[in-house]
């Protein structure tokens, strides 16, 4: 049931009318709390500089957080139960009937207006069924227009005499047209997605998914879930998003803080390893061997082989009387440090102690009585630092990646059982840097170089990493992201038939053990929220030639979504007819996307700017006078737009190296729309396309 009436009109006895009041009243009591924190005089509290910063930018941030945004609907659901709910669950709050918002309000007297989508009570909103009605009497959804509340729904989930229904506010909301950059779905959050949301801090979640199945949505929600159930521990940890290059980053970085969260970081993989300046590439040959784990083990080799065994005895001196530590016994130190596994610069670091000790036990033998300032003494000792270098000198990551890449004797060395001769070829620069600074490193290289990094001082480990279009990374870049959640927990994201790298990801479970998450759970999703169900039929079509296992997905969009598919005419030219359908599909409301093969940007590039139409690059915010993006379909991925207007599939196949890779890209292309597709070609469609 959907009821709906002008405010002018309403009679308190109106439901919506005293919705209405509901949402005034949250609103003052949200007014009130921003006021009061604004109110908070830290002067009498502390009268440390350093403190009074870090606390006036703690109540900045909550200042912020707690700004009523007019267009953002303070609540979207409300929850009475049919029993009392306890007091823990309620976040405090008494009574049965709760209203479900972004954010928790409370009045004067501490009790709850509006209570936080992410608490255990609100829970019921997004699982409760007619099949486990999980103790709700009723559930209202709330329907908005502008920041009005203008329409509610109700479904009485314990009443056996009502039929389950799909809900029309849901569905409304799914089909919205798309305009600017994502937004969160927290009123819309599907049984399925809020298992993911909700699942444990302690465990790491694979999640496979077909495009627009909301896998970089539950991902981010899932972080604000975390947030708010481990605040404190995640403070101290740490949160990161990963994303694949910067637009998309852009694209979804105005989720978090929507949803209040204003601390969690956002990286590529690349800034993540960004130990060098990248200013080459590799062939995909030599990709494939730079990324392949093999090189793990190859670098571990390398690293420890600087460690060398002492030839002589190391005499200290100290006033009057010399120490000797033999060789065996520095030997013995040596060994032990070895097989103890810890990290190079650690055991570096230990070593003069381990040595002075040495000299301790002697010195204490020959009647002495020397303290902890002795064997600190001793272990700064010329003689020992000079063993120490000479023994376990420091390794600099990028010169030791450096002669691996330039020095084939150091590299057969090292490589020796793990790559055969062409691999080993294939790894090594025609022309040899000279330097660090001046070699011109690839992003393969940086991800070797921070392996090198973590081999000589660890990682620092942060509490939770969402990984997004994980499909694309290799073996070295899951090990790179999975040490920066060793002692944390991961979500990771994906679609198989999405991969678009020459070492795409072919299982998840060989996946998930490159990033030391073996034990992970693999879920999938299967319901489709962006594309139209004609539209996902037709890109499906690729599906046998890009991932053979796996189904498509199941478009839960109503509206029927236009697809069209047009050979340009005889004589006519390609690019004209492309810009044709950008302006058409500009007639529509919402965001137009024009996609293409890199190579053809530049050619579209110019037709749109003789025609006169304003584009936009990716990732860039879309106004009310530019709303057509001019797409790379290398920068697709993730992206999304109401319209898309594809240029010439064949050409975005045969820009990259294979054809199966090339199908993918495409597939990613073909599934970027939200509520229409228009296919311009000039040559042959590829096969699968043209049944
Ligand atoms: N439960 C939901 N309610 C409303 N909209 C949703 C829901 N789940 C996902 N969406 C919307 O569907 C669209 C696609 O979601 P998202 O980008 O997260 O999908 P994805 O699986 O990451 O896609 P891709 O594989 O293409 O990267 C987004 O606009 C998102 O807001």
């Amino acid at each position: 049931m959907t009821a709906a009436s002008p405010a002018s009109h309403a009679s308190h006895d109106d439901p919506l009318a005293r919705e209405r009041d509901h949402l005034t009243a949250s609103r003052t009591a949200l007014r009130a709390m921003r006021a009061d924190v604004e109110a908070l005089d830290i002067g009498d509290v502390t009268a440390n500089w350093v403190n009074a910063a870090v606390l006036q930018s703690q109540i900045d941030d909550r200042i912020k957080a707690l700004a009523d945004l007019a267009h953002t609907p303070l609540f979207f659901g409300r929850l009475d139960f049919l029993h009392e709910v306890g007091a823990e669950e309620a976040e405090g709050g008494e009574g049965s009937s709760f209203y479900i918002g972004r954010r928790h309000v409370h009045d004067a007297d501490g009790d709850p207006m509006v209570i936080d989508w992410r608490a255990p009570v609100s829970q019921p909103f997004y699982r409760a069924s007619k099949k486990d009605p999980m103790d709700v009497g009723l559930r209202r959804r709330f329907g908005y227009t502008g920041g009005e509340l203008t329409a509610y729904e109700d479904e009485h989930l314990s009443d056996p005499a009502e039929a389950a229904q799909v809900s029309a506010l849901l569905q409304q909301e799914i089909e919205r047209p798309r305009v600017g950059p994502m937004r969160d779905i927290v009123a819309t959050i599907q049984p399925e997605q809020d298992e993911i949301v909700r699942s444990g801090l302690g465990g790491t979640v694979c999640v496979q998914g077909g495009p627009g199945t909301g896998k970089t949505a539950v991902g981010l929600h899932r972080v604000a879930y975390l947030l708010y159930a481990h605040r404190e521990r995640l403070a101290r940890t740490g949160t990161l998003v990963i994303g694949p290059n910067a637009s998309f980053l852009h694209y979804i970085e105005q989720v978090l803080p929507a949803l209040g969260e204003l601390e969690v970081k956002q990286a590529t993989v690349a800034d993540l390893v960004a130990h060098v300046e990248v200013r080459g590439g590799d062939d995909p040959g030599a990709a494939l061997v730079k990324g392949d784990a093999r090189m793990a083990e190859v670098l571990r080799r390398a690293v420890r082989s600087h460690v060398s065994m002492p030839a002589e005895a190391l005499m200290v001196v100290r006033g009057s009387r010399r120490w000797r530590v033999p060789a065996y016994e520095l030997e013995e130190i040596v060994r032990e440090l070895l097989d103890r596994d810890i990290r190079y610069g650690a055991a570096r670091d230990a070593l003069p102690q381990r040595i002075a000790h040495t000299v301790l036990v002697q010195m204490e033998q020959a009647g002495e009585a020397p303290d902890d300032r002795v064997q600190n003494a001793v272990a700064r000792n010329a003689a020992v630092k000079a063993a120490v270098k000479a023994i376990w000198p420091p390794v600099d990551p990028a010169k030791l990646v450096l002669r691996l890449l330039s020095d084939a004797e150091f590299l057969a060395e090292h490589a020796d059982g793990l790559l055969d001769a062409d691999e080993q070829k294939a790894l090594l620069w025609a022309k040899p840097a000279r330097s660090v600074k001046s070699a011109k490193w690839s992003a393969a290289d940086a991800v070797l170089i921070d392996e090198a990094h973590d081999l000589v001082e660890r990682t620092h480990s942060l509490g939770h990493v969402v990984l997004d279009e994980a499909q694309d990374l290799s073996p070295m870049q899951y090990r790179a992201v999975g040490r920066r959640c060793t002692t944390g927990s991961a979500t990771v994201l994906g679609d198989l038939a999405q991969g678009t790298t020459p070492w795409a990801t072919r299982s998840w479970a060989e996946a998930l053990a490159h990033l030391g998450k073996g034990e992970a759970v693999v879920e999938e999703l299967t319901a489709g929220f962006r594309v139209p169900r004609e539209v996902i039929a037709y890109a499906s079509r690729l599906l046998p030639d890009i991932a053979p296992g796996l189904a498509p997905v199941e478009s839960v969009r109503e509206s029927p979504g236009s697809l069209a598919v047009r050979r340009v005419a005889e004589g006519e030219e390609l690019a004209g007819a492309v810009v044709a359908a950008c302006v058409e599909s500009l007639a529509h409301e919402g965001s137009i996307g024009l996609i293409a093969a890199d190579a053809r940007i530049p050619v579209l590039a110019e037709a749109l700017d003789a025609a006169g139409v304003p584009y936009l690059d990716p990732g860039t915010e879309t106004t009310p006078e530019a709303r057509l993006t001019l797409v790379p379909a290398s920068l697709a991925k993730g992206l999304e737009y109401d319209y898309v207007v594809l240029d010439e599939p064949s050409a975005v196949v045969d820009g990259e190296p294979d054809e199966r890779t090339g199908l993918r890209r495409l597939y990613v292309a073909l599934t970027r729309a939200v509520s229409g597709l228009v296919v311009v070609h000039g040559t042959e469609l590829p096969g699968q396309l043209a049944s």
